[in-house]
């Protein structure tokens, strides 16, 4: 099997919204599988006139909850796998550096033909005539803006405005274009703004985006502002507070994040960090380019009739006090989900191995609580300091090194390498934070190392960081979560990549027998057991409608690709046996 498709670099793993961008993606998580209980009220007056307004599926609707605001439930029982919500969003773009490597209208990545550059801003990308030109409408305005800013733009690192601006700009001239009255520009209006509730930590962020879309639309009176139906500062600020509360990023099949949309109807989901569904960007041939980036909502979980249909926001690999902290700074509420609040069970995120290794966990050492015990054999844990700094150490390592991935990757690297045996020393479980993240970095430099120059010994720290890494989602991810069916499908890929140099025996006296991971057959078995596991979750977590995404598909080929190869395997050992002289 190539390596090639292994090669892009990656951020993060986890699908979430484009406000709560800081590292990761979504998850269902043990401790405790039941669900978010939400009582809702039946439909209001207010509810009933939008449910007109959005076109759901029959299985859905929209009720109003004290606390959440509005939220989609189901009417009918959903099944873990299937998808509830498919669309297109209303407003996409691709973030400034993938740009010139993906298509601006359907998003697909270049292919060896490469990409058509738009010979006016020289800006945007498309992959075909057809998408330049039913981008058109749109980016004829967004055209003239981006040469405007570039030119006035003091250096070349600012020569293209934010995501957030692009977007905006994009979302105000297609509300233009079809006029305040229609469906689209209604729902946009009603999608939630949080101006009154900001954190003080958002008020630059809101001034800065207010400021730098006024000059990207190019308007210089109130008037202008007025044109899009802006009356005032305090709706220019409305307008921002609903892109940030509102708007997702979007990603490719694998996960990798490479841009932000808005989608009103996905909008009227509320968060959970243990969801009953994802959000996904699948890419299948079932659906058509001109659908492309198609949006779809995933069933995680089996969801009842008049249950609340839950997705996160953030990255709930996330510890608990990183993920309330994130969804106060960006969506200005407190979380108060299943997994915020248990109290009783040691979370795995913040999780050490018994120092007796009975197999039982001790809840992370904090600043406040330095004690920490076996939640099984209750034995302590000595040393308690040690491991505080050695969280530490990680989280200033995982900041530096994430900074560093594009700029620096041979140091980003070494700080991985550096870093991991001293959380692994300290006993932190796989699914321990700051250790996932880490590894996971780590696992995106080596792949992209090994892109560059092929060596075994990074191919097979590879694989041991990727085991690692899905061993630590499978603790903290429901079956299923798409995280972990592409975290499975690069492990068995990297298994399956033809192995360069056989070890030499003489080496073999100094290594454990079980030495990991394994060659030869054992090898290609690991890699079918693991891609087969990959299948069967990227069957749930990007529904088998939808044929396990672009990822499961990929699966699915390297499943019979390593089925041949296996068969030349075995049919090799069958001739080399019936070679032998009888008797021996
Ligand atoms: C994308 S909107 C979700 C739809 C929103 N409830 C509405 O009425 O349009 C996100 C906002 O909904 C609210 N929200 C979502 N999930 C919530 C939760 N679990 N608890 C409290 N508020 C929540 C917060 O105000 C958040 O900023």
């Amino acid at each position: 099997m190539s390596f090639s498709d292994l090669r892009a670099a990656r951020q993060s793993k986890n699908a979430r919204a484009f406000a709560a961008q800081s590292q990761a993606q979504q998850v269902n998580a043990s401790p405790s599988p039941k669900q978010d209980k939400t009582e809702s009220q039946e439909p209001s007056a207010d509810a009933e006139t939008l449910l007109d307004l959005y076109d759901l599926p029959d299985a859905l609707t929209i009720r109003v909850v004290p606390r959440e605001g509005r939220g989609i439930w189901s009417k009918h029982f959903i099944k873990r796998g299937s998808v509830i919500l498919s669309v297109k969003p209303h407003t996409s773009v691709l973030s400034t550096p993938n740009l010139a490597s993906y298509c601006s209208h359907c998003f697909e990545a270049a292919s060896e033909a490469g990409l058509k550059r738009c010979a006016r801003c020289r800006i945007v990308h498309y992959c075909t005539s057809g998408c330049q030109t039913a981008d058109w409408t749109i980016h004829k305005r967004e055209c003239a803006a981006l040469q405007d800013w570039a030119t006035h733009a003091p250096s070349a690192e600012v020569s293209v405005p934010s995501d957030a601006v692009r977007c905006l700009g994009r979302l105000l001239w297609a509300q233009q274009t079809e006029g305040p009255g229609s469906p689209c520009s209604k729902q946009v209006a009603a999608m939630q703004s949080n101006r009154k509730s900001l954190q003080p930590s958002a008020f630059e962020f809101h001034a800065n985006l207010s400021h730098f879309l006024v000059r990207y639309l190019g308007i210089s009176s109130p008037d202008g502002l007025q044109e899009f139906g802006i009356a005032s500062s305090s709706d220019l600020v409305d307008l921002t507070s609903r892109f940030a509360t509102n708007s997702y990023t979007v990603t490719t099949p694998d996960l990798t994040p490479v841009g932000a949309c808005v989608s009103p109807v996905v909008a009227l989901i509320n968060h959970s960090c243990s969801p009953n569904a994802v959000v996904v960007f699948p890419r299948t041939s079932r659906v058509p380019l001109t659908e492309e980036p198609n949006m779809i909502v995933v069933a995680l979980r089996d969801i009842q009739p008049d249950e609340q249909v839950l997705t996160s926001y953030i990255d709930t690999t996330l510890p608990r006090s990183m993920r309330r902290r994130e969804l106060l700074d960006a969506y200005s509420f407190s979380c108060q989900c299943t997994l915020c609040t248990a109290s009783s069970v040691v979370d795995p995120r913040e999780a050490l191995w018994c120092p007796k290794s009975c197999g039982g966990n001790c809840p992370l050492p904090t600043e406040e609580n330095s004690l920490s015990q076996c939640a099984r054999c209750k034995t302590a844990v000595k040393d308690t300091d040690a491991v505080l700094d050695a969280v530490r150490v990680g989280q200033q390592g995982l900041d530096k090194a994430n900074s560093l991935q594009t700029k620096d990757p041979a140091k980003a690297v070494q700080l991985t390498t550096n870093l991991m045996p001293i959380l692994i020393s300290a006993k932190l479980t796989p699914s321990s934070h700051p250790l996932l993240g880490l590894s996971r970095l780590h696992q995106t430099l080596l792949i992209s190392a090994f892109s560059a120059s092929p060596t075994q010994d990074v191919l097979d720290e590879a694989i041991r960081t990727a085991t690692r890494n899905t061993t630590g989602l499978s603790m903290i991810l429901d079956e299923g979560h798409p995280v972990r069916g592409v975290a499975l499908a690069e492990a068995g890929k990297l298994l399956a990549v033809d192995e360069l140099e056989a070890k030499k025996p003489s080496a073999m006296p100094f290594e454990r027998q079980d030495a990991f991971p394994p060659t030869g057959p054992p090898r290609l078995k690991l890699a079918y057991e693991t891609l087969q596991r990959a299948r069967e979750e990227l069957l749930i977590g990007f529904s088998r409608a939808m044929e396990g995404g672009q990822v499961g598909r990929e699966v699915r080929d390297a499943l019979a690709a390593l089925e041949k190869e296996m068969d030349v395997w075995k049919g090799g050992l069958r001739n080399a046996v019936n070679d032998l002289p009888r008797g021996s």
